[in-house]
C-alpha cells in the first residue's frame, strides 16, 4: 500500500443535492474517527456529524468506510457524503487535509486502483471514457471495457501467444534433437490464426476509436452541387448559407452531430474550382486542407450535370470516399446506392430528404456500426491501436523468420516482443511515464 493518504472532492464543484469527499490511504480510519467520533462499520452507510478540530459542526452527512483491500482503490477508503455546496465541501476537504491527507492529483484514485490490481489499464481508461462519453452508445462501449470485454480479448491473444512460445522455445531447449521449426506444422498455423485475430482486433479497435473521438466527415466537391444544403439537412438546422450562386461558401463551417450515437464532426467547405477571386482561392485552399484531415470525404456532385472526375485527385489517397450524387429529384429518380470505381455512390436528394437515411447508414458503417456482430465493438484509444499495430508487425516478422527458416531464436524473440506489446495495452508492462500521461488526463477526484 502506498504510504500517503489522498483526498479530493469526488463530485463536481457547484451546487448539488449531495457532494462527496473521498479519501484513500492508511489514514482513512483515523480521519473518520477524528471527524465523526467513530469509524463506520465497513461498507454500511453511517449518519453522523462532521466536526472541525474544535468540535464545531461543519455538516451532517453519511460516511462510508471500505477497509483494504475491498475498496475502489484497494486501499482503505472513506467517503464523506455531505451537502452539495462548494464552501461546505471545501471545509470538509480542508479538515481531511489538516488530519494528514494530501490533495489527490487528477486520476490518482484510479491510478492506485490500477497499481493495486483492482483494474487493468484498459478498465482504468474506460472509467475516464465513461465519464467523458457524449452519447449513450459511447457510454455502452466504455461500459463494456469496464466490464472487461476488450481486456479479455487481449488476454486470450496473450494466452495463444504463450502456447506458441512454449512450442517454439521447446525446440530451443533441445538443440540436439535438431527439430526444424518450419517442419512443425502447428506452429505456422497457430501463428497465422493469431495474426488473423490481431487483424480483427485492429479493425474493431479502429471502430472503437472512431466512436470515442468522433468521425471527421468533410463535405467537398464542385460549387453549387448542394454541399451546404447537405450540411444543413444533416444538422437539422440552417447552419450554412445556401444560394444558387456558385461560390457561396468560403469559410469552413463545422458542426457536430450524432447519428444513432455515433459522434460526427461535419465540415462544409468551399466549392472546388479554379478562380481569380483571392477570397475564394483561400476558401478552396482550406477545403483541400480539411479533406486531408478527414476520416471520410463526402464527395458531392449534382445528378443533372457531369461529375468532374478530375476532382478525385483533390482528395487524399487512402481516405475513404463516399460519393454523393445529389439532386436526383431533378431527374425523378428515387434514392439508391451503387458501387462505382470501388466506392459507394449514394444517389439522393437533399431537397426532399430522399436518401439521407442511406447516407447515414453508410456513415455508421465507417465505424463498424452496421456489423453483423455488434458484441465485437468496444471503445479504444490511439494508444491501443498503436500497440496492436506493433504487435502485428512482430507477429509478421515471426512468420517471415519461420518461413525463411531463420532459426527458432529469431522467431522466439519476435513472439516475446509481440506478447510484451500486448501487455502494454492492459498495463501488464508499463512505464511510469506512460502511466503519468494516461492518468493526468483524468478529472480531479477520479
Ligand atoms: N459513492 C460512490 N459511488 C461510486 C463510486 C465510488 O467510489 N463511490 N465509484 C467509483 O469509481 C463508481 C463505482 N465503482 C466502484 C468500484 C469498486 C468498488 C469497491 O468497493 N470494490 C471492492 C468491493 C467489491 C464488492 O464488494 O463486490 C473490491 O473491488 O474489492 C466501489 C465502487 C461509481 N459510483
Ligand atoms: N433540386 C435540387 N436543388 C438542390 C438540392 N440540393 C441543393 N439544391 C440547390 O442547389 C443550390 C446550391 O446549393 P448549396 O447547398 O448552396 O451548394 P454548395 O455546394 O454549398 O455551393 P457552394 O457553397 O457555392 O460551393 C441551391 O439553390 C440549393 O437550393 C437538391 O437535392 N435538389
Ligand atoms: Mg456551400
Amino acid at each position: 500500500m502506498t504510504g500517503d493518504t489522498i483526498a479530493a472532492l469526488a463530485t463536481p464543484t457547484g451546487l448539488g443535492g449531495v457532494g462527496i469527499v473521498r479519501i484513500s490511504g492508511p489514514q482513512a480510519a483515523a480521519i473518520a474517527h477524528a471527524m465523526l467520533g467513530r469509524v463506520p462499520e465497513p461498507r454500511y452507510a453511517a449518519f453522523g456529524v462532521f466536526r472541525d478540530n474544535a468540535g464545531t459542526f461543519i455538516d451532517e452527512g453519511l460516511a462510508l468506510y471500505f477497509p483494504a483491500p475491498r475498496s475502489f482503490t484497494g486501499e482503505d477508503v472513506l467517503e464523506l457524503q455531505g451537502h452539495g455546496g462548494p464552501v461546505v465541501l471545501d471545509l470538509i476537504l480542508r479538515r481531511c487535509l489538516e488530519l494528514g491527507a494530501r490533495l489527490a492529483r487528477p486520476g490518482e484514485f484510479s491510478e492506485r486502483a490500477f497499481l493495486n490490481g483492482k483494474l487493468d489499464l484498459i478498465q482504468a481508461e474506460a472509467v475516464a471514457d465513461l465519464i467523458e462519453s457524449s452519447t449513450a452508445l459511447a457510454v455502452r462501449l466504455a461500459g463494456r471495457n469496464l466490464q472487461g470485454v476488450f481486456s479479455r480479448r487481449i488476454d486470450e491473444l496473450v494466452e495463444q501467444l504463450i502456447q506458441i512460445r512454449l512450442h517454439v522455445e521447446a525446440t530451443l531447449d533441445f538443440p540436439d534433437e535438431d527439430i526444424d521449426l518450419a517442419d512443425e506444422p502447428t506452429i505456422a498455423t497457430d501463428l497465422a490464426a493469431t495474426l488473423a485475430r490481431v487483424h480483427q482486433l485492429l479493425t474493431d479497435a479502429h471502430h472503437g476509436q472512431i466512436i470515442r473521438e468522433g468521425l471527421a466527415v468533410v463535405i467537398a466537391g464542385a460549387p453549387n452541387v448542394g454541399k451546404s444544403s447537405l450540411l444543413n439537412a444533416l444538422c437539422g438546422t440552417e447552419a450554412a448559407i445556401v444560394t444558387d450562386i456558385p461560390g457561396t461558401t468560403r469559410d469552413l463551417l463545422k458542426f457536430d452531430i450524432q447519428v444513432d450515437g455515433l459522434p460526427i464532426r461535419l465540415v462544409d467547405t468551399a466549392g472546388l474550382r479554379h478562380t481569380q477571386d483571392p477570397i475564394e482561392q483561400e476558401g478552396v485552399r482550406r477545403a483541400h486542407a480539411a479533406a486531408h484531415e478527414a476520416d471520410v470525404v463526402l464527395w458531392v456532385y449534382a445528378a443533372d450535370s457531369e461529375c468532374d472526375e478530375a476532382l478525385r485527385d483533390s482528395f487524399p489517397a487512402g481516405c475513404p470516399i463516399i460519393r454523393v450524387r445529389n439532386k436526383i429529384d431533378l431527374l425523378n429518380e428515387t434514392a439508391h446506392w451503387i458501387e462505382r470505381d470501388g466506392e459507394v455512390e449514394i444517389a439522393l436528394s437533399v431537397a426532399n430528404g430522399n436518401g439521407l437515411e442511406l447516407l447515414k447508414t453508410q456513415l455508421k458503417a465507417q465505424a463498424g456500426l452496421n456489423a453483423a456482430h455488434p458484441e465485437g465493438i468496444f471503445m479504444a484509444r490511439r494508444r491501443h491501436l498503436d500497440a496492436l499495430e506493433r504487435t502485428r508487425i512482430h507477429l509478421q516478422a515471426a512468420t517471415t523468420h519461420l518461413e525463411h527458416r531463420c532459426g527458432a531464436e529469431l522467431v522466439a524473440e519476435e513472439l516475446q516482443l509481440a506478447q510484451r506489446t500486448l501487455g502494454e495495452i492492459t498495463g501488464e508492462f508499463t512505464t511510469e511515464d506512460l502511466l503519468g500521461r494516461i492518468f493526468a488526463d483524468f478529472c480531479l477526484g477520479k
